[in-house]
């Protein structure tokens, strides 16, 4: 009955399938297709229930979340969904409102990427905060239910052995760019396991949309240009562990060698299939971040962004902060910077600023040695000191010594109010995924700064976990302050006619541009240089007029042109540092011709970037 249903109503279903039946009564389905044409053919398609022989047997292994659900838990998982979607419509608009705009906009993008980008493009500040920050948080953490079509490649710790053949079941012989997550640490959100697929997918939407990666170039050959790609080693966040509609493998995350023996095996399977690929690792956990970007980053094309992204925005941030305050940049290495956070991001920003500093100061290992006292990070247990038993090793170099802490009325531990008060910083600097954290209290330590013009970067995310708004900031501290947080905020209206500029400090103006400079350079390696040169030219982007109103970062509608600049930036640098090896037909020498002139350098990046139109199709019998 169902089969004469289907090929009444598509005539088409019987010609692509044939069915009989088997000795034991079971009806298997003959079909003429496998991958991802499977998961994106709806009568075929069963999603999360294909089961893993299936999955072996139909080359989908890698495209979906590892766990095999049955039938009724996927009803089960809908119908959850559907619910809480109601529940929440009842308890607060803002929410269900963001949560059903990425639900169209994804609809359109399983429908037709060339109208999704196109609308992205053209919407990119109402747009961003939807398929980005915050919006992606609450998509991550609602994933389990928001699951419709696989998007990306899955590998999981179940996978060990086979992912050099699964990155075959991706049906495309270029990649360009992938952005990879294991989940560890979402944004401020913490662990949440295979759900956290949604921030690769949002990161990749901006390298489309700002940086013109293509996503799929039909016209050469069947070729996705952008992957995101979960690794899937299990989650230690007890709710998931529990929750039987979780997506993900139920166990606890691997550690030690056999969880980097999972990574090593991924980086080994996707550079042996696309020698070509850049990969972009994002959200794993401090304790991971820093030792994976040490291992890979001088044999391949990777970079960390929550590290060396972060860093870039913060240095352009900083020194714009130095500019607003009427001083020279050179003023920088003069900055008291107080720092809340010292996991992946603070510390990549501590280490980034430190050697800002030196470099200013000479570049001497003096001036390097120095640098470092310009600093005050505090983190969960306070302020750091080299009294701290079993200091992280990464937080080492800032431990501030006990005599001089001690002079300075701080000691191992002192409370974030008290490190403000006593250091009476220039700047405040959040990256702890605490909302709230800047207190009334913290806030009233900074009115003491010794700076004219302090500067608060609430940096951490999405919005809730800001450690203040802007409103506190303005009507705590004052209206001549600088204000920017790593999520969306609305300017605060000051009265008088005057503006408190709310900017945006987020990585998403930086990594654009290094991936697309780095495709576009063919540089084997991502160097300190190539990133100090993409944060100088987003640092040089804002005006002195823009900057002296307090505007440190450029509004997001103009990320195009600014993720242009960058790139430019990079290939430049990685002409400058040889590492240059060319891209597509223009070679190393090509290169270094159009590096001497800033305009054709410009122009070849501008002329590289995608652009979402419809292109002519003609049929071509197979
Ligand atoms: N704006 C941006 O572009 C970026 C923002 N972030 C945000 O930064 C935050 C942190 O990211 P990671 O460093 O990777 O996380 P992490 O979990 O590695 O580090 C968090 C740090 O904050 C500290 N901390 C926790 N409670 C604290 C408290 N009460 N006072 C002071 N410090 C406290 C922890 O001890 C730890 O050192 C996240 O919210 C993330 O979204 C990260 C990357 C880029
Ligand atoms: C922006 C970003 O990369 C983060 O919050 O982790
Ligand atoms: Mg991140």
């Amino acid at each position: 009955m169902g089969r004469l249903k289907r090929s009444l109503i598509n005539p088409t279903a019987v010609t692509r399938a044939r069915c009989f039946t088997t000795a034991e009564g079971h009806r298997p389905t003959l079909v003429h297709k496998r991958s991802l044409d499977i998961l994106h053919d709806p009568w075929f398609n069963k999603g999360t229930a294909f089961s893993m022989t299936e999955r072996d047997r139909l080359d989908l292994r890698g495209l979906l979340p590892p766990n095999v659900m049955s039938s009724e838990q996927q009803i089960e998982r809908f119908m959850v969904d559907l619910k809480r979607l109601e529940v929440q419509a009842r308890d607060g608009p803002s929410d269900p409102n963001a949560l059903a705009k990425w639900r169209i906009l994804n609809r359109l993008h399983d429908r037709n990427e060339t109208m999704y980008y196109k609308v992205l493009i053209a919407n990119i500040e109402e747009y961003a905060p939807i398929v980005y920050t915050p919006t992606v948080g609450l998509v991550c953490q609602n994933y389990s239910g928001l699951f419709r079509r696989p998007r990306g490649m899955y590998f999981s710790a179940e996978d060990r052995g086979e992912m050099m053949s699964m990155v075959y079941n991706w049906p495309a012989d270029q990649v360009d760019m992938i952005v990879v997550t294991d989940g560890s640490r979402i944004l401020g959100l913490g662990d949440l396991g295979v759900q956290g697929i949604g921030i690769a997918i949002g990161k990749l939407d901006l390298y489309v949309a700002a940086a013109g990666i293509n996503p799929q170039r039909v016209c050469y050959s069947f070729s996705y240009l952008v992957l995101p790609v979960m690794i899937d080693v299990g989650t230690n966040n007890e709710k998931l562990l529990k929750n039987p509609l979780y997506l993900g493998l139920q166990q606890h995350r691997l550690d030690g060698d056999e969880y980097i023996a999972v990574i090593d095996e991924f980086m080994e399977a996707v550079f042996t299939r696309w020698p070509n690929v850049i990969v972009q690792f994002e959200d794993f956990q401090s304790k991971w971040a820093f030792k994976l970007l040490q291992r890979y980053r001088n044999a391949h094309r990777m970079f960390n962004d929550d590290v060396q992204g972060t860093a870039g925005v913060a240095i352009a941030g900083l020194l714009g902060a130095v500019r607003a305050q009427g001083r020279p940049m050179i003023d920088f290495p003069k900055q008291k910077i107080v720092v809340a956070g010292a996991g992946s991001a603070g510390i990549g920003v501590v280490n980034a600023a430190r050697k800002t500093m030196a470099r200013m100061l000479g570049n001497t290992e003096h001036a390097f040695d120095s640098a470092k006292s310009q600093f005050w990070v505090v983190d969960a247990n306070g302020l750091i000191t080299d009294e701290r038993e079993n200091i992280d090793p990464d937080a080492l170099p800032f431990a501030r010594n006990t005599n001089e802490a001690g002079r300075q009325g701080l000691r191992e531990g002192s409370s974030l109010v008290e490190v403000v008060r006593q250091v009476r910083p220039d700047v405040l600097l959040g990256l702890s995924g605490v909302g709230g954290l800047f207190s009334k209290e913290v806030l009233e330590a900074l009115k003491g700064s010794t700076s004219a013009k302090p500067a608060i970067f609430a940096m951490s995310n999405p919005t809730k976990n800001a450690e203040c708004t802007p409103e506190e900031a303005f009507s705590i501290v004052g209206d001549n302050i600088i204000f920017a947080s790593g999520s969306p905020f609305r300017d605060v209206d000051l009265g008088n006619g005057q503006i408190g500029h709310s900017n945006q400090g987020n990585n998403m103006y930086l990594f654009p541009g290094i991936g697309l400079g780095t495709l576009l350079s063919g540089s084997r390696i991502i160097s300190d240089g190539m990133l100090q040169a993409a944060a100088e030219r987003l640092a040089a982007y804002i005006t002195e007029d823009e900057v002296l109103k307090g505007m440190i970062f450029p509004p997001i509608s103009k990320i195009r042109d600014i993720t242009k600049e960058v790139a430019a930036a990079v290939v430049k640098e990685a002409v400058e540092e040889d590492l240059a090896e060319g891209y597509r037909d223009i070679d190393t020498r090509e290169l270094q011709k159009i590096c001497q002139n800033e305009e054709e350098v410009l122009e070849y990046v501008e002329n590289s970037m995608w652009s979402p139109e419809y292109p002519t199709l003609v049929y071509k019998r197979g």
